[in-house]
């Protein structure tokens, strides 16, 4: 083993300045547990004359990539830049130029994952991606690793920080939306484009990540089914709290019998549920093995320094394999061909509020709508609304199938009595 390992980084913004920090900091433990120093030797970013969060020794900072990814010196590049194309050509240019790569980034590795993990393969490099799933919590490697003699068969849990923060501060604090989702850019845990975050687009990557690797099946962003919190009204934070309920984007990946689904959307839990307790920038995911039965791991999503610590531990995965010799190996292709459920075999419970003219015979026409398609009531409330002509009615239902719930709530919006329907979720836990 050579007397230090050179790491060069792609972006210094909320990611890299938490992997600065922690190299500095840590910088004795780290040499502890692998033998050797640690040295930055370049860093990759937009702007050099940029104030930055840590201190930057001279010569550090660089706009062309190549001086990262092709320089001879460098042993591991870190990428916590984001984007996908562009960052794409510079990660295999680094594998290609025998540089181990360490990334945060779930854009890419949900949609280029399989290929650089080949290529990392092929040029006997390691490519680790710990903190692109639910920040620092260790969730790919207890899958890859702690739990690698079991048969996943469910993992759900929350795993987006800005919007847990988000649906937090709605919920708890009355904030409003557009503030609270300031304060997440503010406090770094949003994306650089918090579309991707509020449409429930970063947590379906991470789902596929997950899924991909849990259920060990080629999962891609288009086999989860995707809904975000942009639509997430007071009201419907209300009624939660007046039904005994709390407000989660979820993600949920489930195998029964080799077939799966993956879905994200916002989510009603009970408020005894374990990840309803799940607050702020914090994220949860349950794991269910067929051996082990249920795990669940709990830690921050999102942010500099707990983000930062998966990005570095990847890095001493790194050294360690590289002072065992044993770097490149950990590419496994997919065990099983994925087989996705049709709507008909995929199971719920909806949460549903609809706006309806306030009449005799409004009651009666959607409850046997509702009976038609043999779907029963857990919770039901009606509500008049101000000026007196309209009522709202919430509906809590029991289990159905999503093909005959989405019938169901077409036929709905088509009835006379129903004016509007207002917003519809997925309810889980409980009877
Ligand atoms: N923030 C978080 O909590 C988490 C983030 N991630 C992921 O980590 C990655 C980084 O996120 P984050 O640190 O928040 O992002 P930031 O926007 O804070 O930082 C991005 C950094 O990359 C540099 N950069 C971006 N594009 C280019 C480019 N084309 N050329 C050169 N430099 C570039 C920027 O340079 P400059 O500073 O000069 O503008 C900046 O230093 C993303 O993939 C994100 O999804 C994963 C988990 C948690
Ligand atoms: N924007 C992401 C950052 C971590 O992945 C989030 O909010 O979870
Ligand atoms: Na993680």
């Amino acid at each position: 083993m050579k007397q230090g390992i050179n790491v060069g980084l792609l972006g210094l913004g909320t990611v890299g300045t938490g992997v600065i920090s922690i190299i500095k900091q840590h910088q004795q433990e780290l040499k502890h547990q692998v033998g050797c120093a640690v040295n930055v030797a370049k860093v990759l970013v937009r702007d050099i004359d940029k104030k930055r969060g840590v201190e930057v020794e001279e010569n550090w900072l660089t706009t062309d990539p190549a001086e990262v990814c092709c320089d001879p010196e460098i042993d591991v590049v870190i990428e916590v830049m984001g984007g996908v194309e562009d960052t794409k050509e510079h990660l295999a240019n680094a594998l290609k130029n025998k540089k181990h790569v360490v990334t945060a980034n779930k854009d890419l590795m949900a949609l280029y994952g399989a290929e650089l993990l080949h290529l990392a393969s092929e040029n006997g490099c390691d490519l680790f991606y710990e903190a692109s799933v639910a920040g620092g919590i260790p969730i790919l490697r207890s899958l890859a690793d702690g739990l690698a003699a079991d048969r996943i068969t469910k993992m759900m849990g929350i795993v987006n920080g800005t919007t847990n923060y988000i649906l937090t501060k709605m919920s708890q604090e009355g904030s409003q939306y557009l503030d609270v989702l300031a304060q997440a850019q503010e406090l770094g845990f949003a994306e650089s484009d918090p579309t991707s975050d509020v449409e429930g687009l970063d947590a379906a990557r991470k789902m596929a990540i997950l899924s991909t690797l849990g259920f060990s099946m080629d999962v891609s962003l288009e086999d989860v089914s995707v809904k975000g919190i942009s639509q997430v009204t007071d009201r419907d934070l209300h009624y939660c709290e007046q039904l005994g309920y709390t407000m989660k984007l979820i993600g949920i990946a489930k195998r029964d019998d080799d077939r799966i689904e993956v879905s994200v959307g916002p989510t009603l839990l009970p408020n005894d549920h374990p990840l309803a307790a799940v607050n702020n920038e914090y994220n949860a995911v349950y794991v269910y093995g067929e051996a082990v039965g249920e795990t669940m791991f709990y830690g921050p999503g999102a942010g500099s320094l707990p983000t930062a610590t998966a990005v570095v531990s990847d890095l001493v995965t790194v050294m360690k394999n590289m002072r065992l010799g044993v770097n490149g190996h950990t590419v496994h292709a997919p065990l099983h061909e994925k087989v996705l459920k049709e709507d008909k075999e995929i199971d719920s419970k909806y949460f549903l509020r609809m706006r309806v003219t306030d009449k005799a015979g409004t009651f009666s026409a959607i409850t046997s709508l509702f009976a038609e398609y043999e779907v029963s009531f857990e919770k039901l409330l009606q509500l008049p609304l101000d000026g007196g002509e309209e009522a709202e009615v919430i509906v809590i239902t029991h289990h159905t199938s999503k093909e005959n719930y989405r019938e169901l709530y077409e036929r709905l919006q088509a009835l006379e009595v129903v004016e509007n329907v207002e917003s519809s979720y997925r309810v889980e836990g409980g009877q």
